[in-house]
């Protein structure tokens, strides 16, 4: 009986919600856009079950340009923008915040305080509360967190870079066998710049516990994190992922309230008792005379500050640990992966390394390697960590085009109103694709790109070399800088010491699970390649 009681009530709340949102006028249905498959899910299955990396965004962006109408579940209507005045306006502006969903999500698996979550909202059942205490909390643990990420003190993460640089050669070298998968070597050792450097912890000091929970957490999260929207292509984040999943995620997921999903965490299963213990250990390392005694200002000595509250900091740790690790690595996997592909390439950046660490030794200065550089910012543009996110408006707003697009009217339109509380897609793999922006062979990977003028300059989009691969706005990536010099180093150790070489068999998938992953044949995550010591 309550069985049933419990079904009607869903029926009249499915009932409910279907009359709130299918009863408005969509402000887009005059931008043109593919037709859509289906009613019942719209593009959902194109773009999250397609079998390669893009394979329908990348067309309809070619056929639509930056800026077009795709279709959810029940016929709705959703923006996806790839327009560089748009993203930024998106990114940016009060008016947009993190869709419900993948903010709900990271408070799942970080805790309620987590930065990445702190967007300014929060959405309470069938309305939008525009929450400012929330803004403002997440502007003063940016500010107070900054501190570690400044030019200056990154500069002085150099040599723990190096350090886990040569154990990363120490593991080349110890395997048995020249196949190597790189990705988990790069794992640990991105794991352990970002303990020693912003967490003043050896690798040496942490819990072994701690250093499994992480890593299990790191596998956990992208299923936990599925942002079950529509940019979010869960395909292959777990194999099961079913067409079910991605219709009740859209549907109905994203209208129930925070404490609900938040209250998951309680849940007896496996994945959540991981992502309990990685919480837990992570507050296990809360030190006195390290970052953390620094941002709780426990010596006193800056007086204008009243630094982080115990817990503030605590609530960060799991997120930075995890932000920090899981796209550096997969981003310098990449890259490997592309030069195993162009061995001309990878000479001559070799050369360029040999050259320059002859020269310099220690102080050498990264900056001023062209091909270095050239390389690591088409990696970047390539395989952006996060290929697309979502927002949503908080209030009625306009956003800008850089480009008119012409609707289905006939009319020409710079300019595109979005009403309080509908999504857009942010395509920041779409973005970083547009020919007119990157040149005629935007879908190739040639890092000669950035050093030729062919990448047009236009608005700035991004921190670093105009892309949004570290996001824009309020959310830019609080450790991109740190990322970077980490690149340089790890790459030009890498690169400056062995030779990558693709297996015959290509075992190497691009897939979408929450982040962009490398994926081998067998579906784990991976990049297997021939490493062969040079120097
Ligand atoms: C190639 C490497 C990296 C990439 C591509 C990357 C990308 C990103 C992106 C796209 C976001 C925004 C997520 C969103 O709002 O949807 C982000 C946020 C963040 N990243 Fe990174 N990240 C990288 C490395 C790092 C490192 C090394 C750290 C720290 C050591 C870090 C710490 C953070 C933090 C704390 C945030 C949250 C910022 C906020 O919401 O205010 N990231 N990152």
């Amino acid at each position: 009986m309550y069985s049933g009681i419990a079904l009607a009530a869903l029926a009249c709340a499915v009932l409910l919600l279907w009359y709130r949102i299918l009863g408005r006028r969509s402000t887009i249905q005059d931008i043109i856009g593919p037709p859509s498959p289906s009613w019942i899910f719209g593009h959902l299955l194109q773009l999250m079950l397609s079998p390669g990396y893009g394979d329908y965004e990348f067309k309809w962006l070619k056929a639509h340009g930056p800026v077009y109408r795709l279709k959810v579940c029940f016929g709705q209507d959703r923006l996806m923008v790839a327009d560089p005045l748009a993203l930024q306006y998106i990114f940016n502006s009060p008016h947009f915040a993190l869709s419900p969903i993948l903010q709900n999500m990271v408070r799942l698996v970080f805790g309620d305080g987590a930065l990445l979550g702190l967007r300014g909202t929060v959405y309470i059942y069938f309305g939008l509360l525009a929450d400012n205490v929330i803004g403002q909390t997440h502007k003063r643990l940016r500010n107070e967190f900054n501190m570690a990420f400044t030019i200056a003190a990154v500069r002085n993460y150099h040599p723990i870079f190096q350090k886990v640089a040569q154990a990363i050669t120490q593991g080349l070298e110890a395997s048995a066998t020249p196949l190597i998968n790189v990705v988990p070597l790069l794992a640990t050792a991105t794991l352990s710049s970002i303990a020693e450097a912003a967490l003043s912890y050896s690798m040496d000091d942490l819990e072994k516990e701690f250093i499994a929970a992480n890593a299990q957490i790191m596998r956990v999260a992208p299923t936990i994190l599925l942002n079950p929207t529509i940019h979010k292509g869960f395909r292959a984040a777990a194999s099961n992922q079913s067409a079910g999943q991605i219709f009740f995620a859209d549907a109905l997921m994203r209208h129930l309230p925070s404490w609900l999903l938040r209250a998951a965490i309680y849940l007896p299963t496996e994945t959540f008792k991981i992502a309990r213990r990685a919480q837990y250990l992570a507050n296990q390392l809360v030190g006195g005379e390290d970052i953390f005694g620094m941002l709780l200002n426990l010596d006193r000595t800056d007086t204008t500050r009243n630094g982080l509250t115990g817990e503030e900091v605590i609530t960060q740790t799991a997120i930075i640990m995890i932000a920090g690790q899981e796209a550096t690595t997969n981003t310098i996997a990449f890259g490997l992966l592309e030069l195993a592909k162009n061995t001309d390439f990878q000479e001559l950046l070799r050369a360029e390394i040999q050259s320059m660490l002859g020269a310099a030794g220690d102080s050498i200065q990264y900056d001023k390697m062209p091909l270095l550089n050239a390389f690591i910012k088409e990696t970047l543009r390539f395989y952006p960590a996060e290929p697309s996110t979502e927002r949503m408006a908080l209030h009625d707003t306009v956003i800008p085009l850089s480009q008119s697009i012409t609707t289905s009217t006939g009319e020409k339109v710079t300019q595109i109103p979005i009403r309080k509380g509908e999504l857009v897609i942010a395509g920041i793999a779409s973005y970083q694709r547009l020919e007119w922006r990157w040149g005629d062979d935007a879908h190739e990977f040639r890092p000669s790109r950035w050093l030729e003028g062919s990448v047009s300059k236009g608005e700035a989009a991004g921190p670093y070399a105009n892309l949004l691969t570290f996001l824009g706005g309020p959310h830019t990536c609080l450790g991109w800088r740190f990322a970077v010099l980490e690149m340089q180093v790890l790459v030009s150790e890498l690169v400056g010491k062995f030779s990558f070489a693709l297996p015959e068999n290509d075992p190497v998938r691009v897939r979408v699970a929450n982040t962009l992953q490398p994926t081998m044949l067998d579906g784990q995550k991976g990049v297997p390649l021939l490493v062969t010591r040079l120097l």
